[in-house]
């Protein structure tokens, strides 16, 4: 990975793609276990809260062998860049160069349930634009796997970013994925050079309205949940 391309982008643009970060066979694997509840810690049927329409569950601890290598070859680097933008915005959080110091961090704060995820969406499903904040402590990047193939699998249900500027109207972004593409994007803030210094953006992010098909995404996030 080219974490220097990846950095630009996301100060840029406030998202950076990967391409391929998963083989098609891993993402067919992840797509199948969703029928596998062992698995899991819970599932939530995303109509009953008011988030949208389709159903995720929560992956529970010990993650899946290659699931917890990812979340923590991810997050090094990631918090390189993590700590470039909280420096930028003037926030006083600093994350640790290892995942696990920082999840050490999260479970004293009482957030101790693990956040990985797996998404399933059918034609008319949708995600509304949300924020994945889980507690206090908040790890202000996050990874999402599209495990699906476009066009072969389903169509429509595309991610989107929107950025709620001060004092502007929004700005959204449609982030085209092929399967195993990963989007590397906000959490909750992102940095923005204006002419009177950086400012902060609010960031959301969610999944328009499958037309047809079946889709499944894999969302990794690295602080827990209370
Ligand atoms: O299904 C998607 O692409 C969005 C998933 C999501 O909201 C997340 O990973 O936090
Ligand atoms: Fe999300």
């Amino acid at each position: 990975m080219n974490w220097e391309r990846i950095g630009a982008q996301l100060d840029n643009d406030g998202c950076a793609v990967v391409p391929q970060l998963l083989s098609a066979g891993e993402c067919a694997a992840y797509a199948h276990a969703y029928g596998d509840d062992s698995l899991y810690r819970s599932r939530v049927l995303m109509e009953r809260h008011g988030f949208g329409k389709g159903e995720y569950k929560y992956f529970a601890y010990p993650l899946p062998p290659g699931l917890a290598l990812l979340r923590e070859s991810l997050y090094g680097p990631l918090a390189a860049i993590a700590n470039r933008w909280h420096e930028a915005m003037g926030i006083d959080t600093r994350f640790p160069a290892q995942h696990a110091d920082f999840i050490a961090r999260c479970h004293a704060a009482g957030q101790r349930r693990p956040t990985p995820l797996i998404l399933q969406y059918h034609a008319g499903d949708y995600n509304c634009l949300h924020q994945d904040l889980y507690g206090e402590h908040v790890f202000p990047l996050q990874v999402a796997i599209l495990l699906s193939q476009p066009g072969r699998d389903f169509s429509g249900g595309e991610f989107v970013l929107t950025e709620q500027r001060p004092r502007m109207q929004s700005r959204v972004e449609v982030v085209p994925l092929g399967q195993g593409d990963a989007v590397i994007f906000p959490v909750h803030y992102r940095p923005v050079n204006g002419s009177r210094g950086v400012y902060r953006v609010n960031m959301r992010h969610g999944v328009s309205r499958l037309r047809a098909g079946l889709r499944h995404t894999l969302g990794v996030i690295f602080h827990d949940a209370e």
